[in-house]
């Protein structure tokens, strides 16, 4: 396991209060910007992720790229009790500490963590977990693939009217095809918010949400 994955499962339950969601999200924030740089979304970026959350209400919420559960546990504390989240990582390492941060904030219930890689979990995930679609999409994980990903989960039907999609680091490290692609498909009401990188004061950085009409 690599050692700066250690030192943050460490650092969390030895630091932040069992079952405390807030708490734990601060603790890990607290390492990203003091001991060692996260491809979390961070406090700032999270921010704007939770009143996205807050704004669409979800009931059903889709993450492709957990790493090591931050932002799934940020969108967890926003929902409501009876809303779930499903999270795709392909790093079955990350997933393992993500099920640990998440059980020790205790929200494990609620969200399922798929280990397997995008392109191959989406075309099987109506089937199995008997979703038509989803209300909210959180895309985090590799700016290159973003747009491949879009165009599978509309062509499985996962995106309807009222979808909510938020994708990160669409300025940095950047998703120039994506950004084209929803700017310019009059299906998507679309907007960009800016702000920085994760844990950093100085490259600027931003979050587009697109809403399917
Ligand atoms: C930026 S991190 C996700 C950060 C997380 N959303 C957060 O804010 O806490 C991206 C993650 O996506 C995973 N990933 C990259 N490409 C993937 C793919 N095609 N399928 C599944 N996971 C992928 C990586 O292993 C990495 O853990
Ligand atoms: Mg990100």
């Amino acid at each position: 396991m690599q050692s700066s994955h250690v030192s943050l499962v460490n650092y969390v339950l030895q630091r932040s209060q069992p079952g405390n969601v807030q708490h734990v999200i601060d603790t890990i924030d607290r390492f990203g910007w003091t001991q060692q740089w996260l491809m979390n979304i961070g406090d700032r970026k999270g921010q704007i992720l939770d009143d996205a959350i807050r704004t669409r209400r979800p009931k059903t919420v889709l993450e492709l790229g957990t790493f090591l559960g931050y932002s799934s546990l940020r969108m967890a504390s926003q929902l409501p009790d009876d809303a779930f989240i499903i999270s795709i990582e392909r790093n079955r390492q990350s997933a393992e500490i993500a099920h640990t941060i998440h059980k020790h904030a205790g929200v494990e219930k609620r969200i399922q963590l798929i280990v397997g890689s995008t392109e191959s979990v989406i075309p099987r995930l109506s089937e199995k977990y008997h979703i038509n679609a989803f209300d909210f999409i959180f895309i985090d994980h590799d700016g290159s693939a973003y747009l491949d990903d879009l165009k599978l989960l509309e062509k499985y039907g996962l995106i309807q009217s009222g979808t909510m999609i938020v994708a990160d680091n669409v300025i940095y490290p950047g998703a120039p095809d994506y950004l084209h692609y929803i700017r310019n498909n009059p299906k998507y009401k679309t907007r960009l918010y800016e702000s920085t990188l994760e844990y950093n004061d100085n490259v600027r950085d931003g979050v587009e949400i697109s809403v399917r009409r």
